[in-house]
């Protein structure tokens, strides 16, 4: 039975710190470090072991698979890296607290921001502090300057359904590492989520979660691999 492993890299800096962070390249705490390697404890633990991996193209997701693929002792597997698992961006927000931004925009517009379904931040000024455009990693893509869910969404998806889909399909067990609102995007899709109900829905880092696939390719309910 195909099965497939989210995990949301473990804390961050700019989590830790409070910062919206988006495409910004933050890397992870201690606490982090712990949490992926905690969850390759516990795939190695519960014997689900994934046999390929996707990951985003952003440090924090990608140091989380590989902590936690050598606790799990599969360093060796392949990895594809691709932007589109990327966080969605966060537009002229990057790098600001989320408390001091709350205090001069009001609760209610934040929580417009962080959580609507189709309502971008404010865009980033092109070659601003926290602009990711010059970035090589990013060479030949065009880098957005702000993501809603609902763009987010539509740039995950069709990388769902061309690249990882067909992967799963075969059989194997996928992991994938990535980031809090790019995979709302993954688990809005797979569990049906309506546009209203899943700004309710936080992803916690470091903790594996599992949709097991019928021979019809239909994902089961999700559940953490951690209460399996
Ligand atoms: O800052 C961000 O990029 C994200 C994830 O940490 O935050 P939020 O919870 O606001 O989506």
């Amino acid at each position: 039975m195909p099965k497939l492993i989210l995990v949301r890299h473990g804390q961050s800096q700019w989590n830790l710190e409070n910062r919206f962070t988006g495409w910004w390249d933050v890397d992870l705490t201690d606490k982090g470090l712990t949490e992926a390697k905690a969850a390759g404890a516990l795939m190695k633990d519960k014997g689900v072991l994934p046999t390929t991996c996707f990951t985003s193209l952003q440090t924090r997701a990608i140091r989380t698979l590989n902590l936690a693929l050598e606790e799990a002792g599969r360093l060796w597997l392949p990895v594809t890296k691709d932007w589109r698992l990327n966080e969605r961006h966060y537009g002229g927000l990057t790098g600001l607290n989320k408390q001091e931004t709350r205090d001069k925009h009001g609760d209610e517009q934040v929580h417009i921001w962080r959580r609507s379904f189709d309502v971008p931040p404010p865009p980033m000024e092109p070659g601003s502090e926290y602009d990711p455009g010059a970035d090589p990693r990013y060479d030949g893509i065009d880098v957005p300057y702000t993501e809603s869910l609902k763009l987010t969404i539509e740039r995950v998806l069709p990388y769902w359904e061309s690249d990882i889909l067909p992967v799963l399909t075969s059989g194997e067990t996928v992991i994938i590492s990535a980031h809090g609102n790019s995979l709302r995007a993954l688990v809005k899709h797979l569990s049906n989520i309506s546009d209203d109900n899943i700004t309710g829905l936080e992803i916690p880092t470091g903790q594996p979660i599992v949709y097991d696939f019928d021979d019809n390719m239909m994902p089961g309910e999700r559940y953490y691999l951690k209460d399996s």
